[in-house]
């Protein structure tokens, strides 16, 4: 596990400059509010408590496609904390021969969104096993998607055991502490959709797309190369069934009409880092530490 510890060569001023399109820092001048990212935290001269290891709350947005599930990943490695991707619940459930699966795999399938009600029962039993694991914080991939999720005003049925769930949920969920928001030309999102593939045996993402596309009006061209599976995994590659053209457009879509309002939503409350995607792994990853303001002895060891 890469220690909290080893992140504290920020200083206030590098990493306000770091993340300074969005992200505020005004926070550091409470001593209350403590919903300030843990290693702002742990540099701040101003906020004097120790973080906890492992009490990082991140959330990572962005398009279809964009990587959220390969840099949550990364970081959740990184840092030592659990990658929670509802996408991830959403599959398990779907290819289990529980009562949900049939109506999941139709949604799923069609691009659509999956209701709030079922995200937020899936999500809560994944955060209760998780907590009698002992695990403390998270990296959320895919929630919220919604407004609704992000505020969580549900009108679920007041059973007392879903208002307790319900209850465990809001505590985490809107303590976030940081929103990375992950950005990548439409072009590139949708090439990377369709060629992905994953293997059955370890669920691990690999990308058959070569993504070449040049600058143009002002803006940067991009190149990402494939992603290629290793000998143990080739043999055993799918495609996802909402990996197709249409259906990525239609998740698009959706994507623009319901979740990037609660991009706008965190950036209003201070909390949302802007990342544009350089580049494939080799050329973002070690950015994405950088606005994180990881240090470099650390994204040597991350990168290895
Ligand atoms: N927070 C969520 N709210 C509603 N539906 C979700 C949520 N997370 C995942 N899903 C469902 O699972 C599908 C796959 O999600 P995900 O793996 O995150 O894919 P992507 O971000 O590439 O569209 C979504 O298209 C949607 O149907």
């Amino acid at each position: 596990m890469a220690a909290l510890s080893r992140i504290p060569k920020t200083s206030i001023k590098s990493l306000s400059s770091c993340i300074s399109r969005s992200f505020s820092i005004t926070k550091l001048n409470s001593e209350i509010d403590l919903k300030v990212p843990s290693f702002l935290s742990h540099n701040s001269l101003l906020l004097r408590q120790e973080p906890k290891e492992g009490n990082i709350q991140w959330v990572f947005l962005g398009c279809p496609g964009v990587g959220k599930g390969t840099y949550a990943s990364r970081l959740s490695n990184f840092l030592g904390v659990p990658h929670i991707a509802t996408g991830d619940l959403v599959r398990e459930e779907l290819n289990s021969s529980g009562p949900l699966a049939s109506q999941l795999k139709e949604t799923v399938n069609q691009g659509k969104l999956v209701s709030d009600e079922i995200i937020i029962s899936l999500l809560s039993k994944r955060l209760q096993a998780g907590e009698a694991k002992g695990e403390s914080g998270f990296i959320l991939d895919g929630f919220p998607r919604t407004i609704r999720q992000a505020t969580m005003c549900l009108s679920i049925q007041p059973d007392i055991h879903v208002l307790v769930i319900l209850q465990e949920i809001l505590e985490g969920v809107t303590d976030i502490d940081l929103v990375v928001n992950l950005k990548l030309r439409e072009e590139a999102l949708l090439a990377k959709c369709l060629g992905r593939r994953i293997c059955v045996e370890c669920g691990r993402n690999y990308n058959i797309a070569c993504i070449d596309i040049k600058g143009e009006n002002g803006n940067p061209g991009i190149y990402m190369d494939p992603l290629p599976a290793p000998p143990q995994c080739a043999p055993k590659l799918i495609q996802r069934a909402d990996d197709t053209e249409e259906v990525v457009k239609e998740r698009l879509r959706i994507y623009y009409e319901k979740s990037q309002p609660v991009e706008e939503f965190y950036r209003s409350r201070g909390k949302l880092l802007e990342f544009d995607l350089p580049g494939g792994i080799p050329e973002s990853w070690p950015k994405l530490l950088e606005a994180l303001n990881l240090d470099h002895e650390d994204k040597c060891s991350a990168a290895a």
